[in-house]
């Protein structure tokens, strides 16, 4: 495993270990004990079917055989989960500071009405404020709404960090998104903190008046360079038709904070559009990041994010060293992804936002077999990934970068040609190169090619959660299912649109049958399991019991509208589309929600499968319990 490196002290100093969580071979041992009661059942029906054909025993077949198959693929996340811990104080053994590979950040925003810029401004301040080198941190936003709104955002942004990441370095501040910090009520408060959170709260009134109003005052626009990057947006300019504009906010090497040091570079991206060329969402916008960021820093590692995600752990990076340095490191390790965890969850987790299953047990389950699926947000990519398979040489050139500063003419050029909307035309990109397009869900799909081609990947799973994301309240869960299959892993998120099938049958058979103990058997066993597991990764029942309920509506819902969606989708007979959640906080909505309410309020058709099914089960107790009651009378 880990170690290796410069000195011999380092041959036995780990990087990084993993072990088998030890519930693993309770788990194994269960698997094989479930498998036998499953394959009786199924032996069941066909016998009961050889006897006499119906409809309904057919039914029961094929819902058993269904029930089966997401069973075994279910199994695959639990046959070897790895937990893994790695060793930053090791790290100085392996490589000095100055052999840190440089890092790009990617920031993605699309809308500043559904994503306000200030949420934006903090995740990119969380990230610019790392432990890492500040030479070799550079960070890009992404701006699908092509708005104003958001450059005159990150314009404050600039000038705050010049006070806020020496703040935070000379404090050693653990909490380095200024929003999370100043909510937190810090109890140690340093000398300089009410001044800081004063100048973070005028830049936040400010950015927030602007997007209110839609006026961008120029009292706070400082130099003519900033002034000029307004003209861009001429009468023509929409959200979906406008030219690329690309704007360095900060320099490394020149612009300097408040005590001295230099700042890492922070530029905004918003790539060109045209309403006759599709743009492929987040997919597109992240590789137009790609080849912006080449022109520019071209680092061999890089962070996507999403804008409604902060670091919350500013060593992050360095435990993402701790594999990527790793000289036994598999050279096909792509990326190191970490959870989705999210904050503001109110106490029991009433809608089962969490989804502990997707964003935790099942990367770990997934992480030894070609490693877990990337989640969008929150993974450390190798740039080299998106351009070849693990067996070709792929260079990094640096050398077309030399010393020329990302605000000279040559390579801002550079850089709008490759933002351009026409650059990808009868290229590579988005087939074979960089987000693959294709799917709504250009994570988990382009990490499925990726994973194709040979890569790896590995879960990094730390304690004090690396990134947390905003909980969107109300979101109705709608996973858009993608049409290739990947092994088991994939098989399971392929067919969880079926979910709503299955939780009905049981309902069906009768207790004087003694099969219907193996049913017993069957649903407690997936129930308790499911339950430990739960537990074990730190969960609570009442949570637990809510994440069930949670399950059978997305079931009901989210999942088999996805589904219907899907087909309509893949028969041409609806356009393909994204939403955009909203990150908007309502207060009232998220008082209700902080007591624990449950919401009704917004129309949706996703209430009229729900309500039926609801109505279905209330009619359908009395009058099942009538007819067993009857049926046993002789
Ligand atoms: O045309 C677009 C559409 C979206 N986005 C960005 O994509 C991110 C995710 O969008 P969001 O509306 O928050 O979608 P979610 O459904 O919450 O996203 C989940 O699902 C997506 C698709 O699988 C992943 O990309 C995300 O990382 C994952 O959090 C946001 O930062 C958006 O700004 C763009 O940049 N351009
Ligand atoms: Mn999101």
């Amino acid at each position: 495993m880990g170690g290796g490196g410069l000195t011999d002290q380092s041959q036995c100093l780990p990087l990084h270990t993993r072990a088998l969580p030890h519930h693993t071979s309770a788990n194994r041992v269960f698997a094989v004990v479930y498998l036998c009661a499953i394959l009786a059942l199924l032996y069941h029906h066909f016998l009961a079917l050889l006897h006499t054909t119906t409809v309904v025993s057919l039914l029961f077949l094929l819902a058993d055989a269904v029930l089966a198959f997401m069973w075994a693929t279910a199994q695959a996340f639990r046959m070897c989960p790895t937990q893994r811990q790695v060793f930053i104080e090791h790290l100085q053994h392996v490589a000095k500071e100055s052999d840190y590979p440089a890092l790009d950040v990617f920031i993605c925003t699309a809308d500043p009405y559904k994503e306000p810029p200030i949420s934006v401004v903090n995740t990119a301040l969380s990230v610019m404020a790392y432990d890492y080198p500040t030479e070799k941190l550079s960070v890009y936003v992404s701006d699908d709404g092509g708005s104003q709104l958001t450059l005159f955002a990150f314009m404050g942004a600039a000038r705050f960090a010049t006070h806020w990441l020496p703040y935070c370095r000379k404090n050693k501040i653990l909490e380095r998104c200024p929003e999370a910090y100043f909510e937190s009520n810090p109890s140690s408060w340093f000398p300089e903190a009410d001044q800081i959170k004063l100048m973070y709260e005028n830049m936040r009134v400010r950015v927030e008046t602007a997007v209110k109003s839609g006026i961008i005052s120029h009292d706070y626009i400082n130099s003519k360079q900033e002034l000029e990057a307004f003209i861009r947006w001429t009468d023509g300019f929409t959200s979906q038709n406008h030219p690329a504009v690309i704007q360095v906010l900060l320099e490394c090497g020149k612009d300097e904070d408040v005590m001295g040091h230099t700042m890492p570079n922070l530029v905004y991206v918003s790539r060109g559009k045209s309403i006759n060329l599709p743009h492929n969402f987040k997919a597109g916008a992240l590789n137009a990041l790609l080849r912006v960021s080449a022109t520019m820093t071209n680092a061999p590692v890089i962070l996507t994010l999403d804008s409604d995600m902060y670091s919350n752990d500013p060593q992050t990076p360095l435990r993402v060293l701790c594999y990527l340095l790793d000289p036994s490191m598999d050279p096909k390790l792509a990326y190191v992804q970490f959870p989705q965890i999210f904050y503001a969850i109110n106490k029991n987790d009433i809608y089962g936002g969490e989804a502990r299953h997707v964003f935790q047990t099942h990367p770990t389950g997934m992480d030894v077999l070609k490693g877990p699926i990337y989640l969008g947000t929150g993974g450390f990519f190798r740039r080299k990934v998106f351009f070849g398979d693990p067996s070709e040489t792929f260079e990094l050139k640096q050398d077309h970068l030399g010393s020329k500063s990302i605000k000279s003419r040559e390579i801002l050029a550079s850089a709008h040609h490759v933002a351009d909307c026409n650059f990808e035309s009868q290229s590579q990109w988005g087939t074979k190169m960089g987000f693959r397009y294709g799917s709504l869900v250009e994570d988990m799909y382009t990490s499925y090619m990726l994973q194709c081609e040979g890569w790896k990947s590995i879960f990094c799973h730390p304690k004090r959660p690396a990134f947390l994301p905003q909980l969107a309240l109300l979101k109705p869960a709608i996973i858009n299912l993608v049409s290739f299959l990947w092994g088991m892993n994939y098989y399971y998120f392929h067919i969880l649109g079926l979910g709503s099938l299955h939780n009905s049958w049981f309902r069906i058979l009768h207790v004087s049958n003694p099969w219907f103990f193996l049913y017993v058997f069957l649903f407690l066993g997936a129930f308790t399991q499911d339950y430990l597991d739960f537990i074990l990764f730190g969960g609570t029942t009442q949570n637990w019991w809510n994440n069930q309920r949670a399950w059978m509506i997305r079931g009901l819902t989210g999942f088999s509208f996805g589904s219907v969606e899907y087909l309509l989708k893949s028969l041409g007979i609806s356009p393909y589309g994204f939403n955009v959640t909203s990150k908007v906080v309502d207060e009232e909505q998220s008082k209700r929600y902080n007591q624990g309410e449950f919401e009704f309020g917004a129309p949706s058709p996703l209430f009229l499968p729900l309500a039926t099914a609801a109505i279905l089960n209330l009619v359908s107790f009395p009058i099942g319990n009538h007819t067993s009651s009857q049926s046993k009378k002789p």
